[in-house]
């Protein structure tokens, strides 16, 4: 099957949106259409000379080397200015928006990868555009996989998609990164698309959405900003945790909140915790977002990372070339998280296209070495270890790459830093895995915590489990007490920077 220029491109993009910055993929490759497809080279046109050597120079790479993985062939990949678009682009700022903003939104139709590659909406001034970022074509709920973890928040999405703003609204999916939880919100949005493709939908973040408010109230165009939000049939927010401490925000995401609500219509929040934990949050926001339906996806227990894999490979067309005993061997070393599942596959491919070699166990090994942890060193047992929890503040918090540093290090161990917080801190490590909360005892378990995360790059249910079976919010709470403790008191940092240095030594 060969496929056309457009093809090609959309499956390119669809990597580059995974591995760059929204911002990034938003400003330099959202705005680019495939030209031609020259043998196996694709020419990209951008809108402008400065555009196409930014993306020449940056992009085209990183763009180049996706194509084993999305195409099954190597492809080089080349910019240039878009001759036509160059013509146009004068002309669109002369067009008057259009009278429902949302309704045009470049979201109305399934085939988005169209709209999305070459969106006219981006060349037009801010105050005019287009609020929503793209949907992605693949979050629907035909491509979710339901299991254990996840299954309350599918069947409430499905539930918001089939009678939008009633029991659902707002629906607020929250729980540690890459579950699927924006999967989820956007598969609400295609479903009702694809019912009724005139839906008005508004996708942003909680960035996106604080940073048009600004440059509103700056260019004083604070109403267009709120009709142009407001005038919409679902809205899809991400991470809005991040609304926390920013009380101006929130005030207009109150209202906001409150215009849609009162239409009728649908809202989708998700967050990486619940309303009410969410610090600095207006009690009124929380009290709304708790209005309709709050659930959480969890890491999926092993069946479960098997179907999801086998989804993967299915809509890639790879089901012939991966065997079952190596998905099933990803899902027994890959528990963190849906996201590193698909990484894995992806990298598992392009190791096995540049070593020209067949997809086996043995390959898989060498391939994810960095992402395959050593279960005896964590004391958890790799099949069990994701069950049942659910994690709050993800690896954003705390940006080191987990599982690369702890594969890499494996002489450091739970029970090691157990040990030697307990010495200094004069208590045992028993006593750190105990319930009890003695603030002789919390404070050293605080650290411990906090040492298990930035040296191991455990995961927050993994340290729960290590300290004695607690919950990914007590986890999150001593987390943040430990960092809060060596912020604020010198001799306290200095205290676990010398058993960190001990620590450090451990590392082989
Ligand atoms: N149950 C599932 N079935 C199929 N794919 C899934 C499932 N859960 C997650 N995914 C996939 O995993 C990837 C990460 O999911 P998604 O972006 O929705 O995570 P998230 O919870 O919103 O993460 P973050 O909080 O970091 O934004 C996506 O490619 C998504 O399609």
């Amino acid at each position: 099957m060969s496929l056309s220029a457009a093809e090609v491109w959309e499956r390119l993009l669809l990597r580059a949106r995974a591995e760059l910055p929204e911002s990034t993929y938003r400003t330099w490759l959202e705005p680019t259409e495939a030209l031609a497809l020259d043998g196996d080279t694709i020419v990209i046109g951008a809108p402008d000379q400065f555009a196409a050597d930014w993306n020449e120079s940056k992009h085209a790479a990183l763009l180049a080397s996706f194509g084993p993985v999305a195409l099954g062939h190597p492809v080089a990949v080349t910019f240039k200015v878009h001759e036509d678009r160059k013509k146009r682009a004068q002309m669109d700022f002369l067009v008057e928006p259009p009278p429902a903003p949302a309704r045009d939104s470049g979201l109305g139709t399934r085939d988005s990868g169209a709209g999305r590659v070459a969106s006219p909406e981006s060349r037009v001034p801010t105050q005019q555009r287009v609020v929503s970022a793209p949907l992605n074509p693949r979050y629907t709920f035909d491509h979710f996989v339901i299991g254990k973890s996840n299954d309350v928040a599918a069947a409430a999405a499905l539930g918001a998609a089939q009678a939008p703003g009633k029991v659902y609204n707002p629906l607020f999916i929250y729980g540690d990164t890459g579950l699927g939880k924006t999967h989820l919100i956007q598969a609400v949005a295609h479903a009702l698309l694809e019912r009724n493709p005139h839906t008005r939908v508004t996708y942003v973040n909680t960035e996106q959405f604080t940073n048009e408010f600004v440059a509103a109230i700056q260019g004083r165009t604070t109403l267009d900003f709120r009709r142009r939000y407001r005038e919409t049939d679902l809205l899809l927010v991400d991470d809005v945790q991040f609304l926390r401490g920013k009380e101006t925000t929130q005030e207009e995401f109150f209202h906001t909140f409150n215009a849609i609500y009162e239409a009728g219509r649908q809202i989708c929040l998700t967050s990486d915790r619940p309303p009410k934990e969410i610090p600095g949050l207006e009690g009124r926001l929380v009290s709304r977002f708790e209005w309709g339906m709050v659930t959480n996806v969890d890491l999926p227990e092993f069946e479960h990372r098997v179907a999801i894999l086998r989804k993967k490979a299915e809509l890639d067309h790879l089901e012939s070339s991966i065997p079952d005993e190596v998905i099933e061997f990803i899902a027994e070393h890959v528990t963190s998280s849906v996201r590193e599942l698909e990484g894995s596959i992806i990298k598992l491919l392009a190791f096995a296209s540049l070593k020209h070699k067949d997809i086996t166990i043995e390959l898989a090994r060498e391939a994810l070495r960095d992402k395959i942890r050593s279960e005896d060193a964590i004391g958890i047992g790799t099949r069990d270890s994701g069950l049942g929890t659910r994690g709050g503040l993800g690896s954003r918090v705390y940006t080191a790459s987990p599982t690369t540093k702890f594969a890499q290090h494996a002489a450091l161990s739970v029970m090691t830093i157990q040990q030697m917080v307990a010495a200094e801190w004069g208590v045992t490590p028993e006593g750190l895995q105990s319930k009890t909360r003695t603030k002789t005892l919390t404070t050293p378990r605080q650290v411990a915590m906090l040492l298990c995360r930035e040296l191991l790059g455990l995961q927050l249910v993994e340290i729960g489990n290590a300290f004695g079976g607690r919950d990914h919010s007590t986890v999150i709470h001593s987390l943040e007490r430990a960092a809060e403790m060596i912020g604020e008191d010198e001799r306290f940092r200095a205290r676990v920077e010398k058993v960190r240095g001990m620590l450090e030594t451990l590392r082989t």
